[in-house]
């Protein structure tokens, strides 16, 4: 039931007036606030500085997040070909806090097992800057796409995208990760200011049923984490069943976590202890993000540690899978005609694609359902090699022998961006369009015109 004042429900309001008491009217004054409008610089692609330099938005710095920034809803991000080469990720603010916690050291092996639409995703692969290995994991095979959609446009080289239930992956990868991310599926109440529509599933059972799910993403999640590893877990409710609460459950049947303190970042408040069953006093070690403190949406993120259990597999020597010669053969025409840097490693050839993937990852994969192997090179094509979208979004400009650079409120960049051909003299053959040296997509130039090779299913309207 809810008020005729607000869309929210009455009994998700009362909840929150009994637990926040005196702070209970800043909070509740924020759902008539706008929400905060957040885009996060990929590092993989530019540093903060040249951003700085470059983008023509009103920004202002997130403060627990170097990378991250506010803007207006004026200068409209999503409509800026920056957006379409991967510059930037638009991510709620407080969501940017939860790979800051986490934070994965260059070379570690990274799960993000809720990961879906990949803001975190992008977040972890950017820290990794093109080390280690990433695994992007969301079961719902519509949002899995977007996923892919999203870590190739980031050019993410060194990441997996699969779409299984955790159990199942853990099957497969007992104590294998460095660093995991539960970012769980909750009952979303952080989100209600900015999606009231969110409030239409929200009910006391269905927060208990996330609960229960969350509990066995969480159980699957240990089981994955080597001893010494770290896991943070987070949500965008204020429920304390789906927060502290679980976080409490979890400690109690796994002895071998212990919390870390993550007040290392001042405008996080405590954890709650006291709402919960048991009390744990370490659980004020895990942190709340409220929008009446901070410019964001509600979030909740605990850092754990597995202090014993099983070490990480050692990185097995695996051979390489050897691919028919004609295959490698029109790969490395192509690419020693195009790009100066010839990306190379351990192949895979699914169909007709051929992919670039981690090689301890070989043979782990089988009857896994693996939406993005590794990095796309490209297609095989009756002998001849079609470079794939990924590959020009993977590389930097320096890498690339032909480029053909447009500026960002050019004509042509629209043009291209639309799906159409442009007249241009440049080099024949594959060119890839930059907008500021920052890769857009592969043409093919013969005659005075570059034919379009920017994906149908990504082409802005006219
Ligand atoms: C909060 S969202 C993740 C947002 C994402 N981490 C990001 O930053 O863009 C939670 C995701 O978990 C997925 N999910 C639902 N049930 C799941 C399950 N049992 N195991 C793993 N993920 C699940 C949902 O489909 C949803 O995409």
């Amino acid at each position: 039931m809810t008020t005729d004042r607000t869309p929210y429900p009455d009994a998700f309001l009362s909840r929150m007036r009994d637990l926040l008491q005196a702070e209970y009217q800043p909070f509740y004054d924020t759902f008539s606030l706008p929400s905060a409008l957040g885009l996060r610089v990929n590092t993989l692609k530019t540093s903060r500085e040249r951003f700085l330099e470059l983008a023509p938005f009103q920004l202002q710095a997130v403060p627990w997040v170097e990378e991250g920034f506010y803007y207006e809803a004026s200068d409209r991000p999503g409509k800026h070909p920056y957006h379409a080469a991967g510059v930037y990720y638009m991510q709620e603010p407080s969501a940017m806090s939860v790979a800051a916690v986490l934070s994965p050291a260059p070379g570690d092996r990274v799960l993000d097992l809720c990961a879906a639409p990949g803001g975190k995703s992008t977040h972890l692969a950017a820290q990794l800057g093109g080390t280690g290995l990433l695994i992007a994991n969301e079961p719902h095979p519509q949002r899995a796409k977007i996923l892919s959609e999203n870590i190739e446009r980031c050019g993410v080289t060194n990441a997996l995208v699969t779409s299984e239930m955790p159990d199942r992956l853990a099957e497969r990868f007992p104590a294998f990760f460095d660093k995991i991310l539960v970012d769980a599926p909750c009952s979303g109440e952080g989100m209600f200011r900015k999606d009231p529509d969110a409030c239409g599933e929200w009910s006391p059972e269905h927060v208990t049923g996330c609960a229960l799910r969350q509990l066995d993403i969480l159980q699957a999640a240990a089981a994955m984490l080597r001893a010494g590893g770290t896991l943070a877990f987070s949500t965008c409710t204020f429920a304390p069943e789906e927060n502290e609460g679980l976080i409490e459950t979890f400690l109690r049947q796994h002895p071998e976590f212990e919390i870390i303190d993550i007040h290392t970042f001042e405008h996080f408040a405590p954890g709650r202890p006291e709402w919960t069953s048991g009390g744990r006093p370490e659980l004020a070690k895990t942190a709340r993000l409220w929008p009446h403190r901070l410019r964001g949406e509600g979030h909740y993120v605990a850092h754990l540690r597995k202090r014993d259990g099983e070490p990480a597999p050692r990185k097995k020597e695996s051979k390489s899978v050897r691919l028919p010669a004609d295959v490698i053969s029109s790969y490395r025409q192509f690419a020693e005609a195009t790009l100066r840097r010839v990306p190379e490693g351990d192949y895979l050839l699914f169909g007709d694609h051929l992919y670039l993937i981690p090689s301890e990852l070989q043979h782990q994969l089988k009857g896994l359902k693996v939406v993005r192997p590794g990095w796309h090179l490209g297609t095989l094509k009756k002998n001849r090699f079609e470079p794939s979208h990924a590959l020009a979004l993977g590389l930097r400009a320096e890498e690339i022998l032909h480029t053909v650079s447009l500026a960002a409120d050019s004509q042509e960049i629209r043009q291209y961006l639309r799906g159409e051909t442009i007249s241009m003299d440049c080099a024949k053959g594959w060119v890839v369009l930059t907008v500021d040296n920052f890769p857009l997509g592969f043409g093919k130039q013969s005659g005075g015109t570059i034919k379009n090779h920017y994906p149908k299913g990504l082409r802005w309207l006219s």
